[in-house]
């Protein structure tokens, strides 16, 4: 998500990465996205451009071609995939909300990508327990980029773990809620206690994960990539 509370630097330091490393080498595409996603009523909750340039490398490094995209919103990480990997490659992207997908897909026709991308307008875990019916599909995808429901973000991991190869990468957003993860419970308002009480469960459990390697950053809204080790 995008804008948010920044973690462990202060905005003008934010504001210097964006401006120096970041905005000049968005795509144009991405920029118009990210414009037209700011009428959104809910304004842009979109993946931050400064996690969504890690998350192009991430995908070049990994020579990535086939990957899953959980919560799309108005596509700014599917439209930064696409744009990424290569033209034959693939992005299996769920969301239960087309009207928000609908607002970015111009932006996505313009690039030139939309057919590498299969959107299907569905809550994620039933398509991700389709796609392991399949057996062909376990471990056959590079990377997958979670962004959505935090009460599901455990379901997610364990449903990623086999469909994601051996050395292939999974990225989990907002693991930092804000900041509230590191604060008291009092300290955090109502209306995010449930998250925050989510994400600390969720981060700790998946430092314990020995399947994995993996790397928590407080960059966004706090990002964990964990490269599957087994
Ligand atoms: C923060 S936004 C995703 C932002 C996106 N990565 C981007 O760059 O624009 C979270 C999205 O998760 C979606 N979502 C909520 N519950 C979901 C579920 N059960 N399965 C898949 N997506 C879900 C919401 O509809 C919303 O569009």
């Amino acid at each position: 998500m995008f804008p948010n509370p920044v973690i462990l630097q202060s905005e003008g330091l934010l504001k210097y990465i964006l401006e120096t490393g970041v905005y000049p080498r968005e795509a144009e595409t991405l920029k118009e996205l990210r414009n037209a996603t700011a009428k959104h009523p809910l304004g842009f909750m979109g993946t931050a451009p400064d996690v969504g340039q890690l998350i192009a490398m991430l995908l070049k490094m990994l020579n990535a071609k086939k990957t899953i995209e959980v919560g799309v919103f108005t596509g700014y990480s599917l439209l930064l995939t696409a744009l990424t990997i290569p033209h034959d490659g693939k992005i299996i992207a769920m969301d239960p909300d087309r009207k928000a997908y609908e607002i970015g897909l111009p932006f996505i026709r313009k690039a030139g990508v939309e057919h590498k991308i299969d959107f299907i307008e569905s809550p994620a875990l039933p398509v991700l327990d389709k796609l392991l019916e399949d057996g062909e599909n376990e471990g056959s995808f590079d990377f997958g980029f979670v962004d959505a429901d935090k009460n599901n973000y455990w379901n997610y991991h364990e449903r990623l773990m086999r469909l994601v190869k051996i050395g292939g990468v999974v990225v989990y957003d907002n693991t930092l809620w804000g900041g509230s993860v590191a604060l008291a419970e009092e300290r955090v308002s109502e209306a995010k206690r449930e998250w925050r009480r989510l994400s600390l469960a969720f981060n700790e459990a998946i430092s314990k994960d020995s399947r994995l390697q993996i790397a928590f950053l407080s960059i966004g809204d706090g990002l964990i990539i964990c490269t599957r080790l087994r």
